[in-house]
């Protein structure tokens, strides 16, 4: 079962901040993590055909995205034009509009790497988000909890919606120019917080099963918890997948999962989701039932399709998928790669003033 080369690694960065939640993971203190080293340990335990048909994994590979066509892959950039080609055409509709900007972490502000600690962004990025804050309200809204995304963005005047959008918060009303005079004051919303015991319970249990497993790992993203297998031999990704539903079949119901780039993603069965979030924060910000707005989200990830959908329902604003080869989306638009997203989101601020409407 193989993925395609954009789920390969792509950079591997300096360590994250001391203190994210993750599990102790059994390397050459401060080395960085060798995937391949660690998946090789366990490989004789794979018991042979021990894939089982029609599982998860099974699932993401149907659906996984493959180095398509070049037709194929014509056809799908017709239908998910380039954000950066098409730039004046994606941004048409925006004049005279207040643009609201949504990005996703992972995969888009960041390349992806095998470690997740080390998901950093560049500081080149990170000055393209500031420039485009300083013009239009701009939100982070990532899988990750909040505090641990923030630790990685670094900038205080950002909305931020963690755990795949069930921990909001926003900057001080005061502190924060875009808002609308009728808006709430400082935004502070969390959804699901009566899930955290059960989250808790299943993240000791599922980093204990996780242990026999070499490269598996749990992360602790306060409402959610990712299981990761991108260091994990292929052989064994369904015994990673056996182990969860083993652990969550006990909690009927109350947790789902949905798989992600190499990760299967716990969370509460909530009707919340990153589209959700998108709608609570045009909320927030004064926006809710206008049409002078223009929200523009930009993500990879399975979880970003919950807010392409809201924005193809509201029938404003754009979504952006990023991503180099072709996925079924909900997107209207495409960028490759976080490089592509950087230069997107240069062109949105231009000095020469070729970028789009500025904030009212
Ligand atoms: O919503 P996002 O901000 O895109 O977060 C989604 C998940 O991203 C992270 O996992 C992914 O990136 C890692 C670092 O590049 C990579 O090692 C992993 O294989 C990817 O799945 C994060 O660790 C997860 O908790 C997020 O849910």
């Amino acid at each position: 079962m193989t993925f395609s080369t954009d789920e390969a690694v792509t950079a591997v960065a300096a360590p994250a901040p001391a203190g994210l939640h993750f599990t102790p993971f059994q390397t050459t203190k401060g080395a960085a993590r060798d995937c391949k080293k660690l998946a090789a340990v366990h490989v004789d335990r794979a018991a042979p055909g021990s894939i089982v048909g029609g599982s998860l994994f099974e699932t993401m590979k149907a659906s996984s995205p493959r180095r398509a066509a070049d037709a194929e892959h014509g056809d799908w950039m017709e239908k998910h034009p380039s954000a950066l080609t098409w730039f004046e055409a994606a941004l048409g509709a925006a004049k005279g509009k207040q643009i609201v900007m949504f990005l996703d972490y992972d995969g888009t502000l960041s390349p992806i790497v095998e470690d997740p600690d080390r998901a950093v962004m560049s500081e080149e990025m990170r000055d393209a988000v500031r420039r485009v804050a300083e013009h239009f309200p701009t939100a982070i809204v990532s899988g990750r909890c909040r505090d641990k995304v923030f630790n990685f963005v670094k900038l205080t005047e950002l909305y931020y919606a963690g755990s795949h959008g069930m921990d909001i918060v926003g900057p001080a009303k005061q502190s924060n120019k875009h808002v609308q005079a009728n808006a709430e004051e400082a935004v502070h919303y969390q959804a699901g917080s009566e899930f955290l015991p059960v989250i808790e319970e299943v993240y000791r249990t599922l980093t204990a099963r996780m242990e026999a497993i070499a490269g598996a790992r749990v992360e602790h993203n306060k409402f959610c918890l990712s299981v990761h297998f991108r260091c994990v031999v292929e052989e064994e990704w369904n015994a990673v997948e056996e182990e969860v539903r083993s652990v969550l079949k006990e909690y009927p119901d109350v947790l789902k999962l949905t798989h992600g780039r190499k990760v299967l993603e716990i969370r509460p069965s909530i009707k919340w989701d990153k589209g959700k979030a998108l709608e609570f924060l045009l909320e927030s910000l004064g926006y809710a039932g206008r049409n002078d707005v223009f929200p523009i989200y930009i993500g990879d990830d399975r979880t970003d399709e919950d807010a392409f959908k809201v924005l193809r329902g509201m029938g404003q604003g754009i979504g952006i998928l990023v991503s180099k080869f072709p996925k079924e989306t909900a997107a209207s638009y495409s960028l490759r790669d976080p490089v592509e997203v950087k230069e997107f989101l240069g062109k949105m601020v231009e000095p020469n003033g070729d970028g789009p409407v500025k904030a009212a």
